[in-house]
C-alpha cells in the first residue's frame, strides 16, 4: 500500500503561504497519498470557508484526527503559526509509530516554537529548515531515509 501522507498548514493561523503549501502536495503526491489536499485549497479562507466534506468545527476535528489515525507520515509547514497544526503534530507524535517532518523557513526577528524545534531528532522527526525553492532535496532526503 502507498504511504499515507497527512499534510498539515495553517488555515485559521492565516493563509499567506498556501500557494506554497499547494506546491508541497503536489510533490508530496510523489510519495503516496495526500489525505489532506483540501489544506492547500486556495478556496478556503482563514475565516472558514468549507473545504469539502466536513462543514462544522466538530466535523473538521473528528475528521483530521480520523485521517491522524489512517496516516503513517505526517508533513507539517510550520512557518505559519497555527494552533491547528501544532495539536496536529503532537496528537500524531502521541499516536505513535508515524514519521513526521516538519518544514520551517527561517525569517529575521522569528523563532520556531521549542515545541516543534525542540522535538528530539530521529530519522522518524525531523524539524528542517529549508526555503521554498529548496524542499524538493528535503522530501527526497527525509522518504528515502524511511
Ligand atoms: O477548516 C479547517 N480544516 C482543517 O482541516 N483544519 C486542520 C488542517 C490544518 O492542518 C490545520 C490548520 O489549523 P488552523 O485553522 O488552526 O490554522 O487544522 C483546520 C481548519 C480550520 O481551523
Amino acid at each position: 500500500m502507498s504511504r499515507q501522507i497527512y499534510f498539515c498548514g495553517s488555515i485559521r493561523g492565516g493563509r499567506q503561504d498556501v500557494d506554497l503549501y499547494g506546491r508541497l502536495v503536489a510533490a508530496l503526491r510523489r510519495y503516496g497519498t495526500v489525505l489532506t489536499e483540501f489544506v492547500a485549497d486556495p478556496n478556503v479562507t482563514d475565516m472558514g470557508s468549507n473545504e469539502g466534506t466536513a462543514t462544522t468545527d466538530r466535523e473538521i476535528h473528528d475528521r483530521d484526527v480520523r485521517l491522524l489515525e489512517e496516516c503513517d507520515t505526517i508533513v507539517a509547514e510550520v512557518t505559519q503559526p497555527s494552533l491547528g497544526v501544532g495539536y496536529e503534530i503532537g496528537r500524531g507524535i502521541a499516536m505513535g509509530g508515524r514519521r513526521v517532518l516538519c518544514l520551517y523557513r527561517p525569517q529575521p526577528d522569528k523563532r520556531l516554537s521549542a515545541m516543534i524545534r525542540g522535538l528530539p531528532p530521529s530519522k522518524d522527526i525531523q524539524v528542517v529548515d529549508y526555503s521554498a525553492d529548496s524542499f524538493e532535496q528535503v522530501l527526497s532526503d527525509f522518504f528515502s531515509a524511511a
